[in-house]
């Protein structure tokens, strides 16, 4: 069977290379046997090549490794497998497969002609949750924005909102955003062409909301004809239940549908909003055949979702999926210079340096604490220096000594060892990452009151026996090696200090 032979394989692949790797490049990868062959299906050109240069080779080896001497030869496609259990020849191939291959890759640079897909069949009456209604209810009529395009539709309002601040340019690009940066331009360079869908996934504050608004705008300004819908998930619920009590389903569908390009944010909302995901699926899947733009932005990688049904977590591997991660002290400085340069005042990077030490949970944290900074400079007429900043952010850093959160400790001990807060959490078993990752557990043990379960759950979902280990192991080898002494002392001092 392809899909046991390709997730034993998968199963070792994860602990030989890091988590935004495997998760951008390996798992989207669809098995299939045919004619001897196992085909691995990537979403796209670009996974499929990326794949064959960097992977391949190794992907054969395991495959050999697990089967022996009947391990099949592999070959990679472009597409999806037809049936995930069966093989299957290219016949057999869906319309939808078919129509998204199409659209993948092939189609010139801007716009794709606008071809209005029909509206599926969904059920008119079909139930809505009591969330669904909470939703309708709390999330109000309009939100704040710059620029909007309200569309009226019998009696349902469409609200589309980009923030124009938010473009490439704003973007300060780093390791931890590269590839989610690159494939954000392509998208706004050839939307509906590259990657469809594009989903961006990663932690909250690292500017993911920023890049998909930025391919938004990056659309508009080649084509300001463009109709870009911008939408947090709970906008659409909220939309999708007005419009099922005022009878307008029909208009929201047709709304929804003829947009060149959907960003919805933050999807992880739909978590058990049955009737929003029946509703998304559709949408989502008229607009990949009609060849408009899907992206899609998540606090966590797609099959990780819980409460959201197989069908449309399966749906987003269709085009490229990217990790953003927590930004490195080197692009924090550089995030604190943009945003200190952009409110026009002068920054020295001794004092960037200082900020982006002390705050380091995310960019909008940071963002806060450079607001604030600048606000009590023009107050007291003070230069900007590390003793004024110190005195300035007092009460935060404090907050933060008290509150030495795991997320706080991982990105500290990732950052310290040089390897990736991913990487911890991930099933690799290296001595690089397994000793830093006890060293974590054993901090996050220390100096929070969380409980073992729940320190495991935090590390990539390990068993509370494992944190016990990691606990005592740290201890024995406080004893023994000066090295980890030192290190445990170092982190101690960074975290509580
Ligand atoms: N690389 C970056 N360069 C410049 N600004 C950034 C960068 N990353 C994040 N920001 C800024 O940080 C703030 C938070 O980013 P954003 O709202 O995009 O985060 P998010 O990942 O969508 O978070 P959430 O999951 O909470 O919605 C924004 O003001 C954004 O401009």
């Amino acid at each position: 069977m392809p899909q046991q032979i390709w997730h034993q394989c998968l199963e070792v692949l994860r602990d030989e290379f890091p988590a935004q790797q495997f998760n951008t490049w390996l798992r989207p990868l669809q098995p299939e046997l045919s004619e001897g062959y196992l085909v691995l299906f990537a979403p796209n050109r670009f996974v499929m090549d990326w794949v064959n240069q960097k992977y391949l080779r190794r992907i054969e080896e395991v495959i050999k490794d697990l089967e022996g001497g009947h391990a099949p030869r592999v070959n990679m496609k472009v597409g999806s497998a037809s049936r995930p259990a069966q093989p299957a020849s290219e016949g057999t191939r869906s319309a939808t497969t078919e129509a998204h291959r199409r659209s993948n890759g092939n189609s010139a640079s801007g716009l794709s002609p606008r071809k209005r897909a029909p509206v599926p069949d969904t059920d008119e009456t079909g139930r809505v949750t009591e969330e669904e209604k909470g939703v309708a209810a709390s999330v109000p009529a309009s939100a704040g924005s710059r620029r909007s395009s309200v569309q009226v539709e019998g009696d349902v309002k469409h609200q589309s909102f980009l923030n124009e601040g938010f473009t490439f340019d704003t973007f300060v690009e780093g390791k931890s955003n590269q590839l989610a940066r690159a494939a954000s331009m392509q998208v706004a360079e050839n939307p509906g062409g590259s990657y469809n869908p594009l989903f961006l996934y990663g932690g909250v504050g690292l500017g993911k909301t920023h890049l998909m608004h930025a391919i938004g705008n990056e659309i508009v300004a080649r084509n300001p004809n463009a109709k870009v819908a911008y939408l947090r998930s709970e906008r659409f619920v909220a939309d999708m239940v007005k419009a099922l009590q005022l009878n307008a389903i029909s208009e929201f569908k047709r709304y929804y549908r003829s947009v060149d390009a959907l960003l919805i944010d933050d999807i992880q909302f739909f978590a058990r909003k049955e009737r929003s995901q029946e509703e998304f699926f559709h949408t989502f899947n008229a607009l990949l055949e009609g060849g408009q733009q899907v992206i899609v932005t998540c606090d966590r990688f797609p099959k990780e979702i819980t409460d959201m049904e197989e069908r449309l977590k399966s749906r987003f591997g269709w085009g490229l999926t990217v990790m953003v991660e927590p930004p490195e002290l080197e692009t924090r400085v550089a995030i604190l210079m943009k945003k200190a340069e952009q409110a026009n005042v002068r920054l020295s990077s001794e004092a960037a340096f200082f900020i982006a030490q002390k705050i380091r949970s995310n960019v909008r944290e940071l963002e806060g604490a450079l607001r604030l900074v600048i606000a009590n400079a023009h107050f007291t007429g003070s230069e900007i220096t590390p003793p004024f900043i110190r005195e300035s952010l007092k009460d935060l850093l404090a907050l933060h000594e008290k509150q030495v959160s795991m997320d706080n400790i991982q990105r500290t001990v990732a950052e310290y060892y040089k390897i990736k807060v991913s990487d911890l959490l991930s099933k690799r078993r290296t001595r690089t990452v397994t000793r830093p990752r006890q060293m974590a557990m054993a901090l996050s043990k220390e100096l929070t009151n969380h409980s073992l379960p729940e320190i495991g759950d935090a590390f990539g979902g390990r068993d509370h026996t494992t944190v016990l280990h990691a606990c005592k192991k740290i201890v024995e080898l406080q004893e023994s090696d000066p090295g980890i002494r030192e290190d445990y002392q170092n982190f101690m001092r960074l975290l509580t200090s």
